[in-house]
């Protein structure tokens, strides 16, 4: 196991502090958030809540992971991509101002990307970063059953 790793179990509750910064959505409450609630359009709570469930990993980003539209968001997509996660939902904001907005509402985080892990709610890419940095990323996503890919790029290099 690498330091990076080994710093992850250390580091594990402020990643949890980070997650518990998300809060529960804004709720029902934000009723009024620009057109984006109510009526089950595709901002409503209960159509995120929809979306953030329909996969392990779910992102919400500018542009699409082949071709991110806000380098924010083509950051996100290449720690995934570091990992070997390429299997993942990703819903891109610019189609659809609606989510964009209801997204916001839901995490209570003001900006995009957003993503989610097992339909929570986790950061942007500066939380996503850290966490490729400390380790806590490889441990999020073994709880997903998820096998980092730098866990095996680790191994190669121990055998050289
Ligand atoms: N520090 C943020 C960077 C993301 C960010 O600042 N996003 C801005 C510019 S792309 C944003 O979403 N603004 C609101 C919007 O465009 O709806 C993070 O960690 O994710
Ligand atoms: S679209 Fe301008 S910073 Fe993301």
């Amino acid at each position: 196991m690498s330091a990076a790793v080994r710093a992850g179990w250390r580091i594990g509750a402020a990643a949890a502090a980070l997650r518990g910064r998300a809060g529960r959505p804004l709720s029902q409450a934000t009723g009024e958030g620009g057109g984006a609630e109510g009526g089950g359009g595709s901002g409503s709570r209960e159509a995120v809540e929809r979306l953030v469930r329909e996969h392990p990993v779910v992102v919400f980003m500018k542009g699409s992971p082949a071709q991110p539209l806000c380098g924010f968001s083509n950051a996100v997509v290449q720690i995934l991509r570091l990992h070997g996660v390429e299997d993942y939902r990703a819903h891109d904001v610019l189609q659809d101002p609606d989510l964009r907005q209801g997204i916001k509402n839901y995490s209570n985080w003001p900006t995009i990307p957003q993503v989610y892990l097992n339909g929570e709610f986790v950061g942007g890419c500066d939380i996503l970063l850290q966490m490729h940095q400390n380790g806590d990323l490889v441990e999020e996503l073994k709880k997903l059953g998820i096998r980092s890919a730098l866990l095996d790029a680790e191994k190669d290099q121990e055998k050289k």
